[in-house]
């Protein structure tokens, strides 16, 4: 039994004016017990711990929405180049080398920066999913986790068996941290055969699909060649949407296609700065949030952005919002909310994602005693225009401190690192020797 009380500012997330400057949030074990100003802790609630934090801003824990962590180990290795050829080129020949034990370091070195730039929980969609699951337990964070299936060659049902194995295995794993969902890659990668087995075995689990969706307009023309059909309306046709989706990047769509998406309650997870950095277009956010689609915010891998910092993503997203549409497009408040309460309906977690009694206890502590925060005129408009990673101060996800004073107490910084630098530079020279 663990009772922690916290005296900070805090920002729950819950309205648009929630905001309680000298507030104080109590938790017991893993989950919340109360919020609110100074003096509101519940009679007989004794802590064993307090973290007076008076010039910190308590808020939820980022939610990335879209990532493939092990790709920190191909960070600054395939650079400047656009989806196809960085994928067919770099990528693929780069991950073919991969060890169980590669991914395993690779997904510890992401873990230690979503840490330490106040990400508590992700969506992965990588290979050998065991290893992953074991990273992340270690770890201590909270992760929705998809094996990635590529359907067109021999390995697909395989990787669909191993996809089943993970959920029988590791769904609810953690005291319900690590949960899975099936992750055929794309519609470009994945036969509609092969899309309708990932489906039927999804639905036979009940859990739900994440899936890379409509990123460029190669994957529109190819799409539209061989079937006739968006990537959006082809994958309602073939019977993919219906349960819980989430579609990764959904940059070029139609207005039928946002349509389909509300529709069918799919969930959009917005990688602005990989959809940037790959020339692959503006995402049209502010039309699929107008028509009530559900949207999230996600980094991709390291190797598309190339850090895994939800506060630069944040800022990136409403920037580009307002360079595409007008300067009020996607204001601060709107993007935590994406980032937030967003990313927990993304994931489908339902006690995640604002700070209230009897929601999970996934929190972080932002240090705003730092010039780039005064004059506090907004805390919003700070959190997403002025703040970066390293003003992360604390992380608690489950009720249990990841991070304090931005140290990291469940991993080995300096050993994950160096064991990433090692088996990197290992696989480059393979790749090179060839
Ligand atoms: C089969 S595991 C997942 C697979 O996805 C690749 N990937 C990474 N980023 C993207 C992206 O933006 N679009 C499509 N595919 C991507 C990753 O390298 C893995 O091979
Ligand atoms: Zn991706």
């Amino acid at each position: 039994m663990s009772k922690i009380l916290i005296r900070a500012m805090i920002l729950p997330m819950t309205g648009a004016d929630a905001f309680f400057p000298q507030g104080e949030i109590c938790i017991e074990d893993d989950l919340i017990v109360s919020v609110g100003e100074k003096g509101s802790s519940p009679e007989g609630f004794v802590p064993d711990r307090i973290l007076e934090l008076p010039n910190d801003v308590v808020m939820p824990g980022l939610i990335n929405t879209h990532t493939h962590a092990a790709m920190t180990l191909l960070r600054g290795y395939a650079d400047d180049l656009p989806l196809m050829p960085w994928l067919n080129e770099k990528v693929w020949p780069f991950e073919d080398k991969l060890t169980d034990e590669d991914i395993y370091w690779g997904t510890l070195l992401a873990l230690c920066e979503m840490i330490r730039s106040g990400t508590t929980t992700m969506l992965d969609m990588y290979a050998s999913m065991e290893r992953v699951a074991e990273a992340v337990l270690q770890a201590g964070t909270r992760a929705v986790l998809s094996r990635g299936l590529i359907g067109n060659g021999p390995n697909g049902d395989n990787a669909l068996q191993e996809n089943i194995g993970l959920v029988r295995q590791y769904h609810g794993a953690g005291n319900g941290r690590v949960s899975i969902m099936f992750g055929p890659h794309a519609p470009y990668t994945c036969s509609a055969e092969y899309l309708k087995k990932v489906k039927a075995e999804a639905d036979g689990l009940n859990v739900g699909i994440h899936i890379h969706v409509a990123e460029t307009q190669d994957e529109v023309n190819i799409l539209k060649e061989q079937y006739g059909k968006t990537p959006v309306q082809w994958l309602d046709e073939l019977g993919l949407f219906g349960g819980h989706v989430v579609a990764a990047h959904c940059v070029h769509l139609t207005q039928q296609d946002i349509e389909i998406l509300h529709r069918q309650n799919v969930c959009v997870a917005h990688n602005a700065e990989s959809n940037m950095k790959l020339s692959s277009g503006t995402a049209p956010i502010t039309e699929l949030r107008s028509q009530g689609v559900v949207v999230g915010l996600g980094t991709d891998g390291a190797s598309s952005n190339n850090n895994l910092d939800l506060f630069g993503e944040m800022r990136s997203a409403s920037f580009q919002q307002k360079l595409k549409v007008n300067p009020t497009a996607l204001p601060a408040y709107e993007v935590l909310e994406m980032a937030t309460v967003g990313g927990a309906q993304t994931l489908g977690f339902e006690n995640v994602g604002v700070l209230a009694p009897g929601f999970k206890a996934d929190l972080i502590t932002i240090d705003m005693d730092q010039a780039h925060f005064y004059p506090r005129f907004s805390i919003p408009a700070h959190l997403v225009y002025s703040a970066h990673a390293g003003d992360v101060r604390t992380v608690m996800v489950d009720g249990k401190l990841l991070m304090e004073e931005r140290k990291l107490l469940t991993l080995d910084l300096s050993k994950i690192c160096q064991e990433a630098e090692m088996r990197a530079k290992r696989i480059e020279l393979e790749l090179n020797v060839k």
